[in-house]
């Protein structure tokens, strides 16, 4: 069975292009340009950009891409789209070009959330240069990083996301805020690549229409400068440094400008495809992040 690849990229909106231009640039560490159409690229490896930036009234996430391996496999999840009868639109020429692709289709999951097919990114191989001197991001066949996405309708999402996507279940979390109180179950996938998970869903809505994103550097030197850019910058911190239990990935969380969080980090665990067994895990982290801290002032 044909999967997606890879995250290739995610569309986010924001009230000013400004706000994303300088959290990219001054505390991300990675590149920025405007687009003909007016959007912002942000770049972080060779591609021309892996965040695309929209203005808009709203503050809010847009659209997963992701990216099939070949136009073969483009065309086989077409037919399985329409075998589950999921809808689906191909994108024209200008949303091609917009993406960079040679074909696209665009649709939603069962909750809503957005996501963008295609196979075939346009590259021209400029190097990244990162403005912060960020030696590089974790990304080529990984991907992007990864995604969590709010998925209410719990048990149709992870359907969908296993018999029409083709994503595998890494692990399974029942998050438990209390001790007593019932669980919120957040699933984390993996899809054709060896990152431990590039999509997770969790089973609670959330107003800015992704829990967060996550990128990954090379090491801890570079996370702790990103967290002292962040300091520097003022940037609300969502969670402090920890190191979760299942990825062993070492990170923070922090808002972007379109309300939802991003996780920046290290040290992410790799798995084999064909020879992963999947477990539940019963804490979040095996020491730090405190997500408290991202409460503070929230009236919720
Ligand atoms: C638990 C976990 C494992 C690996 C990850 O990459 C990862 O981001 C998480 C955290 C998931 C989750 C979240 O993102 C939103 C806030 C949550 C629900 C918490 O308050 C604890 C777990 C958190
Ligand atoms: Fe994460």
């Amino acid at each position: 069975m044909s999967t997606v690849q890879s995250l290739s990229y995610i569309v986010t909106q924001v009230q000013s292009l400004e706000s994303w231009r300088h959290y990219a640039e001054e505390v991300l560490g990675m590149m920025t340009s405007v687009a003909a159409d007016g959007m912002l690229r942000i770049k972080m490896d060779e591609r021309p950009f892996r965040i695309l930036v929209q203005e808009g009234a709203e503050d809010v996430y847009v659209t997963s891409g992701w990216e099939m391996a070949n136009e073969d496999d483009f065309n086989a999840m077409l037919e399985r789209l329409d075998a589950h009868s999921i809808a689906y639109e191909l994108g024209d020429r200008e949303l091609c070009a917009a993406r960079g692709v040679q074909a696209i289709a665009s649709l939603a999951d069962p909750a809503g959330n957005r996501h963008e097919l295609s196979w075939g990114h346009v590259s021209d191989c400029q190097p990244f240069v990162s403005p912060q001197g960020v030696p590089r991001f974790i990304t080529g066949d990984m991907g992007l990083g990864h995604t969590v996405l709010p998925a209410p309708n719990f048990d149709e999402c992870a359907a969908f996301y296993r018999d029409v996507l083709g994503f595998r279940n890494s692990d399974i979390f029942n998050f438990r805020p209390e001790p007593s109180a019932a669980p919120t179950r957040i699933h984390f996938m993996h899809c054709g690549n060896a990152r431990h998970h590039s999509l997770a869903i969790a089973e609670y809505d959330v107003p800015s229409k992704c829990i967060h994103m996550m990128v990954e550097v090379e090491n801890m030197t570079e996370v702790g400068r990103a967290h002292d850019r962040r300091e520097a910058h003022g940037v609300p911190l969502s969670a402090t440094l920890g190191q979760h239990l299942n990825d062993k990935m070492t990170s923070f969380y922090m808002k972007t400008p379109s309300g939802f969080d991003l996780e920046y980090g290290w040290g992410g665990l790799e798995i084999d495809r064909e020879n992963h067994t999947v477990f539940e895990f019963n804490r979040v982290s095996v020491w730090g992040h405190d997500f408290s801290v991202g409460q503070q002032g929230e009236t919720e």
